[in-house]
């Protein structure tokens, strides 16, 4: 498995404490930055990990900013990206299970680190279940797609 991580500013503790989190499990990670606490922008982030998602080069993403919000709406911009801010393990379980999410968002100043780590874990850990919740993200693709 591979995941693609990224952050701003706000979120470059964070992901820093993900990125080795995932590694001491074996998981390859491919850090799209940034690589410190000095201001950036989020949308740039954002973008460069959902790409890369969105082209298949990595499982999952996983993108934190101060709140989770800004990099999450960017991430969501991206065709084929379904972007999940998650403050909870029942969100992250869920947007797995019912929403096939494949970019977990989280905010930096909002989720301490042992929350955002258990988080992570959980949405690693559950699969799409598809059936009814099929037919909803087709739905969602069809608003990418402009049918809906
Ligand atoms: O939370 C964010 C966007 O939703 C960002 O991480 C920024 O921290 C936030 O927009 C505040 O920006 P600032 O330049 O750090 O004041």
């Amino acid at each position: 498995m591979k995941i693609a991580v990224g952050s701003d500013h706000g979120g470059f503790a964070l992901k820093e404490a993900v990125k080795k989190h995932l590694e001491a499990k074996g998981i390859e990670v491919e850090d799209f930055g940034c690589y410190s606490t000095e201001s950036v922008d989020y949308a740039v982030y954002g973008a460069k990990v959902a790409h890369c998602v969105a082209d298949g080069k990595a499982d999952y993403g996983v993108l934190v900013c101060s709140t989770g919000i800004g990099i999450s709406m960017a991430a969501n911009k991206v065709k084929g990206i379904r972007a999940a801010l998650c403050s909870d393990t029942h969100a992250a379980e869920m947007t797995r299970r019912h929403n096939n999410a494949n970019v977990l968002c989280l905010g930096g100043l909002v989720t301490e680190e042992k929350t955002a780590l258990e988080i992570v874990d959980t949405f690693l850990k559950f699969d799409f279940e598809g059936g009814r919740h099929q037919r909803r993200i087709d739905q969602i693709a069809d608003i990418e797609n402009g049918r809906l």
